[in-house]
């Protein structure tokens, strides 16, 4: 809906009316539609103001009518008429502007906006409670259809409407001024500031404000500026189609009249709007914020479990995880005790920690005060804080004697909290004397620079646990997933199933260069190979040695059996060669030297793996990347649904949350479950089928018994899942 009335005398002021963000469903473009109309009817009024009610102009296009029969006025023909107005007609920007909101406000004649310099906590002093303005349309795998590629670059320029388009970053109204989207900003209320310029304007020439009328601005290699941005965007999101649109669609604006700039943008959206890329991206636009409103099998759930205040935080361990948690709790305005107990270690941890503060406040424009963090070598340090992250090595006994002490050291109602990456939740509660206050904050690396946190609630968390792990997760800028506690939690007992059929697909004939050639070809940044080398092939290896697994004195067929289960010892053999990755030089590839980033083939690599395959009678075989991606995406995909299963993860957005924030899943695929509604729930089955019988001794290829039950139920849609899924209990 949107409200008409007329203020001052002689404005009409057209409020925007759709909670929460004003978007602009079919009843919205039909209530502007009619207000336009009055407004340029009325002979009282002289100029008109659009705004949004409480405090938004407008989040865009209401996302949720794209997969539905579009029905009301379209945006391309109101926007143009209000552009085509003979009334001035003043755009009032409060909270965001984007996409289609900001298409319609192009369109009007002038835009003013809200900012206001704030001190938003004691240490960082930033711009806020301001304006945010952007074309995000690209996130969602469209480009701004409503005149936005076209009207943006003739306002600002070719290479800024490129940048904007592009990326879909959101600008604060400070950087929109200065970029030229805004005529105004001011601290005072945006509307009435709007209505006050509406009023003085009135009457005045709208000739130069009408933006289709511009030219853009001349630009001496059109040719390299575009090549260039193709490749940019090419690189950036391998495999996504609507980047690649928007810079098709700038290049039209550069290049030709509007009105034929806006048939090609027309033609390039009509390309994206019903692609597969358009719904996985919209998916995972809902997927991310659904993973907020979580639950546990236990009936703790988001919107009644209350969260505990965290003003002090500790932690205990500062190798690389531990620096990066003190970084992002300090980034997030907490104080923070880091405690290490090795002298050596402390010392660089007191040197890198400023270092990388200062290197996050520059990249975010922030200021920093380092003095928010004291360091501490005793554990006794952490008596009064609110909440501890333990990160120390990833060893059972250490972390349990860590576990003990905090116990006894900490206030009663400290949350102790493990940044374990697999270990057992329930088990450290245990060593405690309130096992309730015990959750898993798994960061991942670096930590304060990764989105994802998995949050791992234990059989005795208590609702209250769960909430304040979750909150401060949002607090530090992750995305909080909970889940629940079992080996290696959602995202790596999944990535688990997907190593170990590389780890296969080389002992069958294929290299390491083309598992990863495919994987990267469907969209991940890196192959499973490059990135165990950025990790360190080491840092597996020392958990599989953990558990037993990593007996290389074996020989004959035991050599790759373990627990009655195939098991390829490659990984195991790599690191007896002192092979670790691009840390020592060489692992899967090799490197120019210890620490170098540029993975080339290596020749003794190949000869390794020849000389393998014949010590086991190993028979070499063609591998395309079909199977590539099948065997290691659907393994994967497989132990999702076994997770969903046993109640481990609330949904499948969790999961896909996991994937894509943590593990380089190409947002443009939606992440796992979501890729495997796509391809079809039946043909994941039967490909699994197939592989499983191909390989008998790997039981992961079974289809999970909810993937059967989904397809025994006429796979239904994703959103439907959740129907058939019955939640068990956590499982260990
Ligand atoms: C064959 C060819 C046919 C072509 C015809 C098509 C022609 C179309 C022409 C033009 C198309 C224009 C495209 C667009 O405008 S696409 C939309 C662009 N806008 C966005 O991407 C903005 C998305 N929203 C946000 O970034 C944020 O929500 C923000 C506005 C910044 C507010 O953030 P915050 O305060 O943190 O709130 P939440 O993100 O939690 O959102 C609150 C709830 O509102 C829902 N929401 C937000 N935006 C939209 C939207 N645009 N449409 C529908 N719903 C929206 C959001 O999901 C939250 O609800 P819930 O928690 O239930 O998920």
């Amino acid at each position: 809906m949107a409200q008409y009335r007329r203020v001052s005398g002689s404005v009409g002021l057209i409020t925007l009316q759709n909670p929460p963000v004003n978007a602009l469903s079919a009843s919205v473009r039909q209530g502007i539609v009619d207000s336009v109309k009055r407004a340029l009817g009325d002979q009282k009024v002289k100029s008109v103001v659009i705004c949004g009610q409480n405090g938004v102009f407008c989040g865009g296009a209401d996302i949720r009518e794209f997969g539905r029969q579009m029905s009301g006025p379209p945006l391309v023909p109101m926007i143009h008429d209000i552009e085509a107005a003979n009334k001035p007609v003043v755009a009032a920007i409060e909270g965001s502007a984007l996409g289609g909101g900001l298409e319609l406000a192009l369109g009007c004649h002038y835009r003013i906006s809200h900012s206001k310099a704030v001190v938003y906590h004691c240490f960082i002093m930033t711009m806020s409670d301001q304006a945010k303005l952007g074309l995000p349309e690209v996130t969602l795998g469209l480009l701004p259809a409503a005149g936005g590629t076209q009207r943006l670059p003739r306002l600002i320029g070719v290479p800024a409407a490129l940048n904007l388009i592009t990326t879909g970053r959101h600008v604060t109204a400070a950087e929109a001024l200065q970029l030229g989207i805004l005529d105004h900003v001011t601290e005072h209320n945006t509307v009435d500031v709007a209505v006050k310029f509406a009023l003085s304007v009135t009457g005045e020439s709208l000739d130069g404000r009408r933006i289709s009328s511009f030219s853009c601005a001349p630009l001496s290699d059109l040719d390299s500026l575009f090549e260039e941005a193709m490749l940019k965007v090419r690189s950036a999101a391998r495999g996504a189609i609507a980047p690649v649109a928007c810079v098709q669609a700038v290049r039209a604006a550069a290049t030709l009249p509007y009105a034929q700039g806006m048939e090609r943008e027309k033609e390039l959206m009509a390309t994206l709007f019903h692609s597969g890329q358009a719904r996985a991206l919209q998916y995972f636009f809902f997927a991310q914020r659904a993973v907020g409103r979580w639950s546990t099998p236990s009936g703790a759930r988001w919107d009644t479990s209350q969260p505990r205040p965290v003003r002090k935080a500790a932690v205990i361990g500062l190798g690389t995880m531990g620096r990066g948690i003190t970084v992002a709790l300090a980034q997030a305005g907490l104080s923070v005790v880091a405690v290490e107990t090795h002298a050596k270690q402390l010392m660089e941890a007191t040197k890198a920690v400023p270092s990388m503060l200062k290197r996050g406040a520059v990249r975010g424009g922030t200021t920093i005060e380092p003095d928010s963090i004291t360091y501490s070598q005793n554990l006794q340090a952490v008596a009064d804080v609110d909440l501890v992250i333990e990160a120390v090595f990833e060893d059972m006994a250490l972390k349990e004697k860590v576990f003990q002490q905090l116990s006894i050291i900490c206030k009663p109602d400290t949350l102790l909290c493990t940044n374990t990456s697999s270990l057992d939740v329930d088990h450290l509660a245990s060593q405690t004397r309130h096992p309730e206050l015990v959750v898993g904050m798994h960061f991942f690396a670096p930590a304060h620079v990764m989105k994802l946190l998995e949050v791992v609630y234990g059989r005795r968390s208590s609702p209250a646990a769960v909430a304040t792990a979750m909150q401060l997760g949002k607090k530090m800028g992750k995305v909080s997933v909970a889940v629940g506690n079992c080996r290696g939690f959602a995202g790596n007992r999944m990535l688990k199933r997907y190593l170990e059929q590389a780890f296969f697909l080389l002992e069958e004939g294929a290299t390491p260069e083309l598992v990863d050639r495919a994987l990267e070809e469907f969209g991940f940044p890196m192959g499973v190979f490059r990135m165990s080398d950025l990790s360190g092939l080491d840092v597996g290896w020392r958990v599989r040695k953990a558990d037993g697994l990593a007996d290389t004195s074996l020989t004959g067929t035991s050599a790759r059996v373990r627990q009655g289960c195939r098991y390829s010892p490659l990984g195991d053999l790599l690191c007896e060669h002192g092979r670790f990755g691009q840390k020592t030089g060489r692992g899967w590839y090799q490197y120019d030297k210890p620490g170098g980033r540029v993975a080339k083939s290596d020749p003794w690599l190949h000869n390794f793996l020849d000389e393998y395959r014949a010590r086991h009678g190993l028979v070499p075989r063609c591998i395309d990347q079909q199977e590539v991606l099948e065997r290691c995406l659907f393994v994967l995909i497989n132990e999702g649904f076994q997770i969903l299963e046993e109640g481990i993860a609330a949904g499948p957005e969790d999961i896909d949350a996991i994937y894509v924030f943590g593990y380089g899943w190409p947002r443009h695929r939606g992440g796992p479950m979501f890729y495997a509604d796509m391809v079809g729930l039946e043909r994941v089955v039967e490909r699994l089928e197939r592989y499983h019988q191909a390989h008998p001794d790997v039981p992961y290829l079974q289809p999970s018994g909810l993937l059967r039950r989904l397809v025994a139920n006429g796979s239904p849609p994703i959103h439907k899942w959740r129907n058939v899924i019955k939640n068990r209990n956590s499982q260990l």
